[in-house]
């Protein structure tokens, strides 16, 4: 029997140091997030990160967290509601790091026999530090506790037709009442080794002016190409002329060169040169979380109007949009119903 596991990032239990400390380890100590040998990684994280973060990310988290708990948790609930009421199969969702975990994800659909799951990773561009790391830890975990299982993996769909068509119908609604004069795209940055590692040509990713915009067989692995090439398509299809939008990467963590241009710099940078009216979407993430509510809706709102801005515009993630789920529901669908892959 099929089946299904959406799998999105995580959050801590609650928004206390001690809740976000465990939750902090478990993601920073991952090897495909912090790429370093072990004993280099667990100095690093903690030795040094876990010192002080756990109380300044916790700080942060009790900014945007709800009475229901996190948003990411709670809105990829909701999204997963909805799935579920579409389509036939059993559908579970489970988080990378914290709770309800792969393992559970992976019971549920087990106590339902299902023997064959989609595996879906809730990331549109792909990145060893999102979508790799959850095909990793869920091949493990079946090996270990679910052997009679096979997998099928949901690539990322940074340029499928219909999830680019609800992510621009989202953005032009969002849009609709707000007068702006750029529109930015910010993607969660990764420091830019990352974007060498996963190169499988070894030789094409240069990080520079071109190498994203060339064809290469790198691209099927290339975060920042994926980035690019989303921000293309949705600029394309809502007709948005090339001096009213950018692409920029957020969220960088200090120590290595991380894909640049940055979004807070950038952001800072913009009044001086006329904008006053800025919008941003943040199209790494499906589902809103500290990075799109704290770190873009209120710092970055804040820091833009500190340097002149006027008006600032979060554009919402797609959440439990219900032509989202739509499409969702029909990846899945298609992948019940055939034997090739779905996307
Ligand atoms: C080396 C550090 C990090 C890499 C690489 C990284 C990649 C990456 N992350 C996401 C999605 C999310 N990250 C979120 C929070 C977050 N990310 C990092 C670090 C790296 N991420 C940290 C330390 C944190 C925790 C918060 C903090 O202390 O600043 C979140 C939000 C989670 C939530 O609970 O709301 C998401 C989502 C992607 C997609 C990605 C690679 C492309
Ligand atoms: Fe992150
Ligand atoms: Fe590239």
């Amino acid at each position: 029997m099929k089946g299904v596991l959406l799998v999105n990032l995580g959050s801590p239990d609650s928004p206390e140091p001690k809740d976000v400390k465990p939750y902090l380890d478990e993601f920073l100590m991952d090897k495909y997030v912090i790429d370093v040998p072990f004993l280099l990684r667990a100095l690093l994280v903690r030795g040094i990160i876990l010192r002080k973060r756990p109380e300044d990310s916790a700080e942060a988290y009790k900014k945007i967290w709800w009475d229901e708990g996190s948003p990411l948790i709670v809105l990829s609930e909701r999204m997963h509601k909805k799935v579920v009421q579409k389509t036939e199969l059993p559908v579970a969702l489970a988080m990378r790091y914290g709770k309800p975990s792969i393992e559970t994800g992976l019971q549920q659909l087990a106590d339902q026999g299902v023997t064959e799951v989609l595996l879906f990773p809730l990331y549109p561009q792909y990145a060893m530090a999102s979508t790799l790391t959850i095909l990793v830890l869920a091949e493990e975990i079946r090996k270990k506790k679910f052997p009679q299982m096979t997998f099928t993996d949901v690539p990322a769909f940074y340029n499928k037709p219909d999830y680019i068509k609800v992510l621009a119908n989202s953005i032009k609604g969002s849009l609709e009442g707000f007068d702006y004069d750029h529109l930015l795209f910010s993607y969660h940055g990764i420091p830019e080794r990352h974007i060498r590692k996963t190169d499988v040509t070894k030789s094409h990713c240069k990080i520079n002016d071109t190498c994203c915009t060339t064809p290469s067989a790198a691209h099927k692995f290339c975060y920042r190409h994926q980035c690019y090439e989303t921000t293309r398509l949705v600029v394309e299809q809502l007709g948005i002329p090339e001096d009213k939008y950018s692409l920029t990467f957020q969220s960088r963590l200090a120590g290595d060169k991380w894909l640049e241009p940055y979004t807070d710099i950038e952001i800072n940078n913009m009044p001086a040169k006329g904008i006053k009216n800025l919008a941003v979407v943040t199209p790494a993430f499906v589902a809103d979380c500290l990075e799109t509510l704290e770190e873009i809706a209120m710092r970055a709102n804040e820091d833009f109007k500190e340097h002149g801005g006027e008006n600032f515009h979060a554009i919402p993630c797609l959440n439990d949009n219900n032509e989202w789920v739509d499409v969702v529901a029909n990846w899945i669908n298609e992948w019940a119903n055939a034997e090739k892959p779905v996307v």
